[in-house]
Formats: C-alpha cells, sequence, structure tokens
C-alpha cells in the first residue's frame, strides 16, 4: 500500500507530495520521533506501552500462546497511580517502533530505576497481580512467542539495558540525559553524545563437505550443541573474525565462506550476531579444540543433524532423556544456519 506522505509530513515540505510506499513513511516517522523531542512528546500522548520489570517483559497467558500486552498512556498514568507512584516514570520509555497507522510503541522498566526523582522500585508481584500477566524472563519469554515479538521485545530489553548501564558521561562523570525517544542520551556538560551500541559478533557453521562442525560450552544446556561464534576484534574485517575465531577455538582454518544472515542477540549485551557458511581444506578437518573457550567440538553428520533438527520442537517434552544432539532453539540464528546447511549442504563459493 502507498500513502501521500504529505498527509503525514505537512511541515517538511521536500518529503510532501512524493507517493511513498507504507515502509518508507513509517520509517520517516520514526526518524522524525527520534530527531524532534516535541514530535515524541506528542506520540508519547497517543502511543502504547510495553512493560518490563528489571528488563523482563510483561507476558499475559492467553491459551494457547502468550500474549505480549500494550498499554495506552491513560492506563499506565491509573496503573502507576494505584500504587501510589510518579507518573513522571513515564519519561524513562524508549521508542522501539510504531503501527502502520503511525501509532508509536514505547518500552517502559517500572523495575528499574532512572531518573534521580522517582521513588523506588515497584515491587513485582504487585504490578504482576494489576496488570494480570507475569514479567517472564527474556530468553523463556522468546520460546512462547511469534517472530514479530522476539524483535521487539529484543530491542526494547537492550535500549532499557543500554540506558541504565550508561547514566554517566565517561568524560566528566556528570549525569547523561535521554533524549525523549531514548536514542541517545547526552552530557549536559559537554555535550557529548552517547548511542546505543552494539557489538557485532561472527557465527560461522564450518562444514567439510558431508559434515559439519558444533561446539559447546560448559554453559549450554545439557546436549546443546551450535556453530562457533566469536566477538570481532577492534581492526578485524567479519572474513578476518571468521578466520581468527575457527583457528583460536577448534584449530582449523576455513578455505571459503558465505554469508547468510544476521539477527540482533541481546544476550548477554547488545550484539549483531552475523552469520555465515564455511568450509575448511581438504584432508585438514583435525579438531584441537581450545579448552578455555570451548567444553567440546566435534564433526556431525548430515543424517545426525537432520535428525537433530526434527527432534528439536518436541525436546523439552521430554526431559529425563537427553537426547546425543540438541541444537539452539528456532530464535536462534544458529539455528537457522544449521537447518540451512542441512536443507542445502552446497560448499560456499567466496574465499575466505
Ligand atoms: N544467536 C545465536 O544463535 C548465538 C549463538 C551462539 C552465540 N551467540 C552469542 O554470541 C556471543 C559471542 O559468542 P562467544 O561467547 O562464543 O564469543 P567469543 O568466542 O569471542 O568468547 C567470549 C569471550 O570474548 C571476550 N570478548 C571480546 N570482546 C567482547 C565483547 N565485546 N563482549 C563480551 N566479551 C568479549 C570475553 O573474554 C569473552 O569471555 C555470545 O554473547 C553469545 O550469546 C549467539
Ligand atoms: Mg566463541
Amino acid at each position: 500500500m502507498a500513502i501521500y506522505c504529505g498527509i503525514a509530513y505537512r511541515r517538511k515540505s521536500f518529503w510532501c507530495y512524493r507517493l511513498l510506499s507504507t515502509y518508507v513513511t513509517k520509517m520517516r516517522y520514526l526518524f522524525e520521533l527520534k530527531e524532534d523531542d516535541d514530535a515524541c512528546k506528542k506520540a508519547l500522548q497517543t502511543g502504547a506501552f510495553y512493560l518490563f520489570h528489571n528488563l523482563s517483559p510483561m507476558l499475559q497467558k492467553s491459551e494457547p500462546q502468550y500474549l505480549v500486552p500494550k498499554y495506552s498512556l491513560l492506563e499506565l498514568e491509573r496503573l502507576l497511580g494505584k500504587l501510589g507512584q510518579n507518573t513522571q516514570r513515564i519519561e524513562d520509555s524508549v521508542l522501539i517502533g510504531c503501527s502502520e497507522q503511525h501509532d508509536a510503541w514505547f518500552a517502559l522498566d517500572i523495575g528499574l530505576n532512572h531518573s534521580s526523582s522517582i521513588n523506588a522500585s515497584l515491587q513485582k508481584p504487585e504490578m504482576e497481580t494489576e496488570l494480570r500477566g507475569s514479567f517472564m524472563d527474556l530468553r523463556k519469554a522468546f520460546l512462547q512467542l511469534n517472530a514479530k515479538d522476539v524483535s521487539l521485545l529484543s530491542t526494547a530489553q537492550a535500549l532499557l539495558r543500554w540506558h541504565d548501564a550508561h547514566q554517566f558521561c565517561s568524560r566528566s562523570g556528570q549525569p547523561t540525559k535521554k533524549n525523549v525517544a531514548g536514542s541517545k542520551r547526552i552530557c549536559p556538560a559537554n555535550n557529548i553524545i552517547y548511542y546505543p551500541q552494539m557489538a557485532p559478533v561472527v557465527i560461522t557453521l564450518v562444514s567439510d563437505g558431508p559434515r559439519c562442525l558444533l561446539a559447546r560450552q560448559s554453559s549450554f544446556p545439557k546436549g546443546v550443541y551450535s556453530a562457533l561464534a566469536g566477538f570481532c576484534d577492534i581492526g578485524e574485517s567479519l572474513e578476518e573474525t571468521v578466520r581468527r575465531e575457527v583457528a583460536e577455538e577448534v584449530g582449523l582454518e576455513v578455505e571459503r565462506l558465505q554469508y547468510s544472515a544476521s539477527q540482533h542477540w541481546p544476550f548477554p549485551n547488545s550484539s549483531l550476531m552475523i552469520a555465515c557458511h564455511a568450509t575448511v581444506k581438504p584432508g585438514q578437518t583435525k579438531i584441537h579444540v581450545n579448552l578455555q573457550e570451548l567444553e567440546a567440538a566435534a564433526w556431525f553428520s548430515h543424517e545426525e543433524v537432520a535428525t537433530a533438527l526434527r527432534r528439536n520442537d518436541s525436546y523439552t517434552l521430554q526431559q529425563n532423556i537427553t537426547p546425543p544432539l540438541r541444537l539452539p532453539p528456532k530464535f536462534a540464528i544458529a539455528h537457522q544456519l544449521i537447518k540451512e546447511w542441512v536443507e542445502n549442504p552446497a560448499c560456499p563459493s567466496l574465499p575466505a
């Protein structure tokens, strides 16, 4: 669907009277809200709010699945009032998106204390009763939700966490102030602007043709193996990170690689996961596991991985039996990478 942007952007003559798609007008509206505090304050009045408590999102059980409820400003003010809380807390909200009709969506953590003027953290059980839902650990929540909600909550939690951790200027030591949308923080003493950051991470599924290499860390749940992952070092290209990480973790050299897809990953801090397929040099497949980084690594046949992929969904129902191989959950890009290889185990085309 396309609409005339003149309807939405009367003030911005450059953008007016051109035929723009719904997606473009939505992105430009969000851009305006991030840049213009007054526009964002206005959007807060008609916006919808997703609630978190200490970075856990509010979910409501609605058989057979869970829903992520949104609240209007009025509902939120009533709720805070009922619990004897100052509505000034709403100023800590961060913009996380908008509907196609340009209703802005915000996220607010009512368990964290951002501004000095607000009261102490609200009690979780009290809030849960009022909201008729529960604040669920984000990883657990992801298992219950569709991809759209996963992506929205992932953004929301990452942004709330970033604000919580960047209350002070690292140069002046003075408190920083967020803009209304929460797309940046500014130090009033020296005007340094801080923007939310993500750390780039490569995740690589290494294959020798008929087999793929999977590894596990001791922190993984029992039986779970995943693709190799590693943070980019400063100054590295993605290709260099892939080569170094594979060499560091399993002692192999990759020969060819192919970009697959990327994903924002909020755990434990914000990362941009960049997923690739890679192959090793023929005949050079002996693994030397770096035990400082990994608990184990091994080659798995196409059949073993395909079976594990089929079994993955039903596994949680049989918790007393540990299967030989378990894979990451569907919402993780590692799962997509492994699925891609099972469906098309052809060699990647680009030299590493
Ligand atoms: N979404 C997915 O499918 C998926 C799958 C696997 C891993 N991951 C994520 O990838 C990330 C990296 O994987 P890894 O743990 O194997 O990385 P890694 O192999 O680089 O090892 C982690 C170590 O790197 C160091 N490090 C360097 N830069 C860092 C930074 N910016 N932040 C934190 N530590 C840094 C630390 O010493 C840390 O202990 C993890 O956060 C993990 O949650 C996501
Ligand atoms: Mg690693």
